[in-house]
């Protein structure tokens, strides 16, 4: 093993896909001020390479460029802007392997699972593609002789979008999909930790023949600056964001200036019930999918675990085994299941919730410690004995960490699993249709998985309630966040 940077080239079969530069108007540029900071890989610690850190002057430019772009990107018919974002779908796909490995090298994810995710994002730009092409309006029959009523839809304008690192792909298409889709200029402002996929999906777009400048990316250290520009710049007449709920709270208070639209996509507590009856095998690998996806790194991943007493030690007993099977490694050179976090402060949090509960009476039943591979690895974990009183109860831990929660009735169990400000996602299995009917009326989130782990599709609306977020992403409903209605009133 090498570095990084020089193991990743070797890998790619696309070199050129590995872009360091800002996509700003069309062009390729430097900060400025010639200003970069370093693009690390949280498996080995070592720097990938530098990109430019930009600041509010760039961001500004872009936003003009994308403000220019889109009065003649609008313009078209909708089948050529659904064209050119199947030609871009088309370019994901077939560069799949080099955006999972630029992925991989720079959040830490296992290389299969990064490609899944390059295969994820790329649907929310197939999905849109055919969406553009289905945005109706409507007219409505007249509340005078004299009067005619038609409702347009029509793009919202400029776009601001602020991501995480967690799934810097899929998180970016899910937005710009849409956006474009109906005829939007899109800026985007990736994670500082994860800007390369960013980069390689700019770098795909230009060849997909998207016009210069409908699509930039501002690759910078620090975000505020960024969201600041966004919410403050007249030009921008939408903000979309995915992250936590903190700083979702941060940017709407930002966006109220200028009463701007915002779509948020926040902070999730996903409770993950397994009741009397379940089919004990599938709820294990529903577990194992929900709460481990992406080392739990995942707003929708099962943070509180809770177990029907008739079943809690054999379904324990279970998870442990399943957890024994899997392995944690550099997802560049090996086939395993586990990466790194993305930085050791994400260690620190998961080892925070570990010890509160283990303090509190939790025992530890397999894991529970930082990994011997050093840097950001931390064991695959679960605690029993795990109750409500207990940080990991109110907080995500956004790590491998499973804690088993017991509890006695169907009444019980949702007071617990609404007890929280999140209201994301939510898991239950069970088998009598009377409690699955019950329960998945009962849970309070925008999303519920029942008797499965994995609810990510393109197809359907994803999104919060409570202090989860604000609007829905996927699905036709995701078009509506980058349209605006008119009516119009007709004097005939
Ligand atoms: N609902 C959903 O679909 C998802 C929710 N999340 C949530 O995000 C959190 C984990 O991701 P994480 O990246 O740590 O979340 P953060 O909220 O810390 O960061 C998200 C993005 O916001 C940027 N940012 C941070 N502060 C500001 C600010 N003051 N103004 C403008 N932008 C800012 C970050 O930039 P930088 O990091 O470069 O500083 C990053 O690009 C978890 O809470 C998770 O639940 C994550 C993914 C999906
Ligand atoms: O970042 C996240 O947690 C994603 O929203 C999860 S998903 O869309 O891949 O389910």
């Amino acid at each position: 093993m090498t570095n990084t940077a020089t193991d990743l080239r070797a890998m790619l079969k696309d070199p050129s896909l590995l872009e360091t530069r800002a996509y700003v108007a069309g062009e390729w540029i430097a900060a400025d001020d010639g200003a970069v900071f370093e693009v690390t890989n949280p498996a080995r610690g070592d720097v990938i390479c530098t990109v430019p850190n930009l600041g509010r002057d760039e961001t500004a430019r872009a936003i003009a460029a994308a403000d220019v772009a889109m009065k003649d990107w609008a313009a078209r018919p909708a089948k050529e802007r659904a064209n050119i974002l199947r030609a871009w779908y088309n370019l994901m796909m077939a560069n799949q392997d080099d955006l999972g490995a630029i992925l991989t090298a720079e959040m830490g994810k296992p290389l299969a699972e990064a490609k899944g995710e390059v295969a994820y994002g790329a649907s929310f730009i197939e999905w849109f593609a055919e969406e553009a092409k289905r945005v109706y309006g409507e007219t409505i029959p007249g509340h005078m002789r004299d009067k005619r009523i038609t409702v347009l839809k029509q793009p919202i304008g400029v776009v601001g979008s602020i991501t995480p690192w967690n799934f810097p792909n899929a998180m970016i298409t899910r937005k710009c999909g849409p956006a474009l889709a109906a005829g939007c200029g899109f800026v985007a402002r990736p994670a500082a930790e994860t800007p390369l996929s960013a980069l390689a999906l700019a770098v795909l777009a230009d060849r997909a023949g998207l016009p210069k400048g409908i699509f930039s990316v501002i690759t910078s250290k620090k975000s505020s600056d960024i969201g600041k520009e966004f919410c403050e710049n007249p030009t921008v007449r939408k903000l979309t964001f995915t992250g936590s709920t903190e700083v979702g709270r941060i940017l709407l208070k930002q966006a109220a200036d200028q009463v701007m639209k915002c779509s948020m996509e926040l902070g999730g507590n996903a409770p993950f019930i397994v009741f009397d009856d379940a089919d004990l095998d599938a709820a294990v690998i529903g577990a194992m999918a929900s709460k481990f996806r992406n080392n739990g790194q995942t707003c929708v991943c099962a943070n509180r675990i809770y177990v029907q007493v008739g079943v809690y030690d054999a379904f324990a007993a279970k998870l442990a085994a399943a957890l024994a099977k899997t392995k944690v490694g550099d997802g560049l050179t090996e086939a395993v299941e586990f990466g790194p976090l993305v930085n050791t402060a994400a260690i620190d949090k998961v080892e925070e919730h570990i010890k509160d509960a283990v303090a509190k009476g939790a025992k530890i039943l397999t894991g529970g410690n930082r990994h011997a591979l050093g840097g950001s690895y931390f064991e695959p974990t679960i605690l029993t004995g795990v109750t409500q009183d207990m940080l990991v109860a109110q907080e995500e831990t956004f790590g491998p960490m499973a804690p088993l929660f017991k509890f006695d009735t169907e009444d019980q169990v949702i007071g617990y699993a609404n007890d929280t400000i999140f209201g994301l996602a939510a898991y239950f299995y069970a088998q009598n249709i009377g409690t699955i009917t019950r329960v998945q009326e009962a849970l309070e989130y925008g999303i519920v998985g029942v008797n499965t782990g994995i609810i990510s599709t393109e197809v359907a609306p994803f999104g919060g309630v409570k202090q989860s977020g604000l609007g829905r992403e996927g699905s036709h409903h995701g078009m509506e966040d980058y349209l605006e209605m008119k009516y119009i009133c007709l004097s005939v």
